[in-house]
């Protein structure tokens, strides 16, 4: 009896060592992270790059190819820190399409707000090329520069009225920036939440997006049923979608008022045409008009939400944290700052006067633009891209990759790499010069920067999100002077934490006006 509980005991242990701790066998001759070690520092919630520097590099370097495995939010992974193994997955989506994440997290909270339906992040196939059709003319359309530039002004107003309680927590406002930017470009809706930073949607918001990525109930759905707060934060998602989906009918209701008739197609059409070039409409309302104009199909009101989720989760916090490590780097390199600022100078004159500068403006802020690609390396704001499945058996690196495994890449690990990028620890933005280090690297070894991802399956907000730096940057340069504070918690490096958006926390500065 006894020696059969301890057999037991002892198969039971086992068992759970090898499935839980151990990749399934068929993938075992690839080299393995350690796991404990490498979740026990996600836990202690340890910054990215100590993760980077003690387990992920070290853990890829085993191997020639730059692959390992880990057991992550999408089970068993093997993960890509190689620029050339990037290159072949992300253009061959035909071999590496995206996993099923509407299945995986069905019922789930984040799933229930990233992705109830196949939406064009998740989406394979005909069914992603349907509704990028829709999205790419909206994204393609002028950009809401007066928009931004209107945006900005109402920041600094906020700024200019905390300059006596100094310092400024920068990250907290730029949030509201982008937040309130995607809000009325993308449905004319106004969160309002520059010049009320407390409030609701605004409150709703963060807490869903900060709640929602943590790594435990991502690993373990079934805690969204179990945990009280989790129950909390389903309630907040509920009151979120409800407010989207009222937003969309009354979008619909609209344009079904100004535009009655099936039969006015044509008509339609040229409307759309020409709301696209004069860029005196909304995403939604563009993506609305398009659904009809492109194929006559209408989208379904889900698979709009959908989507509108999607843009929301992919372009507000990630902007806002492009913003703040830029005006990081800038702060801790003040000679780069002042260069910036003369470039700026050049171009938008030094008139004591806020300046939206124009799209032909815009484009020659060069120095501007390596130091935004710049700041995307050395600390890009998705720490991986969306996982991928190998559809059928291949090869990554001379490894042998069998079919069905989920595959995906350590976009932070690859921008930091030491065997990639020359002192990846430095902020050089003269590493983004044509002929430079950036293109040596691409033209010798593939995809080394992977900020917006790459390929068809690329940023589709790439130029709107840019264009919101370029515009906020700009415009803060003219404006203001900065410098981080003596007891900054990002003093001696800039601390990001995060499991798939990285955040720097708070960023807090001594700002002075220049006029
Ligand atoms: C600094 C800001 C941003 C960063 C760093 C970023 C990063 C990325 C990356 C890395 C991908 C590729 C993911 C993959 O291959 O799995 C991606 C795709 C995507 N992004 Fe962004 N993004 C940003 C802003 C935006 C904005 C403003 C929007 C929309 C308003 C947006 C919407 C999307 C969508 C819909 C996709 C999926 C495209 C597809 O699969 O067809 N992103 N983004």
């Amino acid at each position: 009896m006894r020696i059969s509980i301890v057999v037991v005991t002892v198969s039971g242990i086992y068992f759970l060592y090898d499935t839980l701790l151990k990749p399934p066998r068929n993938i075992r001759h690839i080299p393995q992270i350690d796991l404990i070690r490498f979740w026990s520092g996600l836990i202690r919630n340890q910054t990215l790059d100590v993760i980077a520097n003690k387990y992920t590099i070290p853990a890829a370097s085993q191997s020639n190819a730059g692959i390992y495995t880990r057991f992550d939010f999408n089970g068993w992974t093997v993960r890509v820190n190689n620029p050339s193994l990037a290159k072949k997955i992300l253009l061959r989506p035909d071999i590496f399409p995206k996993t099923n994440q509407v299945n995986r997290l069905e019922g789930t909270i984040i799933g229930r707000f990233l992705c109830p339906t196949q939406n064009i992040m998740f989406a394979n196939g005909q069914q992603w090329k349907d509704q990028r059709k829709i999205a790419n003319p909206a994204f393609s359309s002028t950009m809401p520069i007066e928009l931004f530039g209107r945006l900005s002004k109402k920041l600094f107003n906020v700024i200019d009225r905390q300059l006596d309680e100094q310092p400024i927590d920068f990250y907290d406002l730029v949030k509201c920036w982008t937040l309130d930017s995607m809000g009325l470009a993308m449905f004319d809706f106004d969160f309002n939440s520059i010049d009320n930073q407390h409030s609701e949607w605004r409150k709703r918001y963060n807490t869903i997006v900060t709640e929602m990525t943590e790594p435990l109930p991502l690993i373990f759905p079934v805690l969204d049923k179990i945990l009280p707060y989790r129950r909390r934060l389903n309630e907040e998602l509920i009151q979120f979608l409800n407010m989207l989906q009222d937003i969309i009918t009354q979008k619909r209701d609209q344009l079904n008022n100004s535009s009655p008739s099936s039969s006015q197609r044509q008509e339609e059409q040229s409307t759309y045409k020409k709301r696209q070039t004069n860029n005196n409409a909304d995403l939604l309302t563009l993506m609305i008009e398009g659904a009809s104009a492109v194929n006559g199909n209408k989208m379904s009101d889900k698979d709009l939400l959908s989507n509108l989720c999607v843009f929301f989760l992919a372009g507000s916090d990630t902007t806002a944290h492009a913003l703040s490590c830029i005006i990081y780097y800038l702060a801790v390199n003040q000679e780069i700052q002042q260069k910036a600022r003369q470039e700026v100078i050049l171009i938008l004159g030094d008139r004591p006067k806020d300046i939206v500068p124009s799209i032909g403006e815009l484009h020659h802020l060069t120095y501007i633009n390596l130091i935004i690609n710049e700041a995307l390396r050395i600390s890009p704001p998705l720490v991986t891209v969306v996982a991928r499945y190998a559809s059928q058996d291949t090869e990554l690196g001379g490894i042998f990759i069998p079919k069905g495994t989920c595959v995906t890449m350590d976009t932070y690990e690859m921008h930091k790499n030491p065997h990639i990028w020359r002192a990846p620890e430095s902020f050089i933005p003269e590493r983004f010069v044509p002929g430079g280090e950036a293109d040596q690297l691409i033209k010798k070894q593939g995809f080394p920067w992977l900020a917006y991802g790459h390929g068809e399956r690329g940023c589709i907000g790439m130029n709107f999100s840019l264009t919101e730096q370029r515009v906020l940057l700009s415009m803060l340069l003219r404006k203001y002077e900065w410098s981080l504070p003596e007891d900054s918690i990002h003093k001696e490096k800039l601390q990001t934490r995060g499991f798939i958006l990285s955040s720097p926390g708070s960023m807090f500065l001594n700002m002075i006006r220049r006029f």
